[in-house]
């Protein structure tokens, strides 16, 4: 498990992490999103100790990063995948992290096939894609069999046999029981992912909740049906019109759009009426929509509100809690 509390990192005037507090649990993938310059980058180098709190604490597995006497099987980290010397081989970049960490030097070929560089492990690291050498700093964080990983935006320049790759990786760490936590931009692929998030803005702490509340408290409840008898297609608009809050929409093909109701909601309406039904489901907002969402209004909050803390530092924070407090 990672712990934070009221983690917080100045640059000057610039607080790049602002009393972030919040678990990063064993057996799942948590997914770590905010904008540019959120300071998801900054929170994972003080994770890794590779910068110092102004104020608050990182812990892995209840300890500072420094404390641990062999970092790289305590935590298997990706920040930079091209923080690699260009004209070491993959091999001896990681022989070097290996015998560093009293790792077998055997485990180096062990991971250079896990991630498909074994072809390639002789080859200056120079010489190595952007996928390839992403491929490399996920063997680095293997090195160890580490309980916990953190990786910076590991599918940046993988292919989509890559992106399949790293996704069934990570969810079979975790369902390993480690504690897997990652950053990506890339939302349509996090939703595939991640079962938990934290999504940070400017520093502070905006959500952490599972991926499942996340998009169910961003999207109001609303269905989708087909009513192929123009009859009962009637018969069903006119009774849920009846209804307060709720809206229809119907299309040409006989499909119902409506929302205020739940897909079960709207089955036993239908069961009621005796009106048929195909295609029935629930409508849900992607992670991308839910995202912007929540994001666009951190940004308002954050221009146009107080500096007063009601936010962050909230394990368990969900996000409508935060729309509660958005002025
Ligand atoms: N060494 C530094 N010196 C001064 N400011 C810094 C430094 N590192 C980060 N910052 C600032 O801290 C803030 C957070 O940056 P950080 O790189 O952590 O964000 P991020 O969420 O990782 O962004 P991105 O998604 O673009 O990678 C930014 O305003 C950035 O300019």
């Amino acid at each position: 498990m990672i712990t934070l509390r009221g983690l917080t990192k100045r640059y000057g005037e610039t607080v790049a992490v602002d009393g972030l507090t919040c678990d990063i649990k064993a057996g799942r993938v948590t997914g770590f999103l905010g904008p540019n310059g959120a300071g998801k980058s900054t929170t994972m180098r003080m994770i890794l100790g590779l910068d110092h709190p102004t104020r608050g604490r990182a812990l892995i597995a209840g300890l500072p990063y420094a404390s641990l006497r062999r970092p790289l099987c305590a935590v298997g980290a990706m920040l930079d995948a091209r923080a690699v010397h260009p004209a070491r081989s993959g091999r001896t970049h990681l022989f070097a992290q290996a015998r560093a960490n009293g790792i077998p030097v055997r485990r180096v070929d062990e991971v250079l096939e896990v991630v498909g560089l074994a072809k390639a492990a002789r080859r200056p690291a120079g010489t190595y894609s952007l996928g390839m050498s992403g491929r490399l700093g996920v063997a680095g964080a293997l090195l160890g069999d580490p309980p916990v990983l953190v990786l910076d935006e590991p599918v940046n320049g993988l292919d989509p046999d890559g992106v399949r790759w790293i996704r069934r990786l990570v969810r079979d760490q975790a369902a390993e029981g480690r504690t897997v936590f990652l950053s990506s931009h890339l939302m349509s692929e996090m939703q595939l992912t991640a079962d938990h998030l934290v999504v940070i803005g400017r520093g502070r702490l905006l959500s952490d909740t599972s991926m499942a509340e996340f998009l169910a408290a961003a999207s109001p409840a609303s269905a989708r049906a087909v009513v192929p008898d123009p009859g009962e297609r009637a018969t069903l608009v006119r009774r849920l019109m009846a209804a307060d809050g709720v809206s229809v929409g119907t299309a040409e093909s006989g499909e119902l759009t409506v929302e205020g109701r739940t897909a079960a909601e709207l089955g036993d309406l239908a069961h009621h009426c005796r009106v048929r039904l195909h295609q029935l489901g629930d409508v849900r907002v992607s992670l991308e929509e839910a995202y912007m969402d929540l994001t666009a209004r951190s940004v308002e909050y954050a221009t146009g509100g107080s500096d007063s803390d009601s936010t962050t530092g909230t394990p368990g924070a969900t996000v409508a809690q935060h729309q509660g407090e958005t002025p």
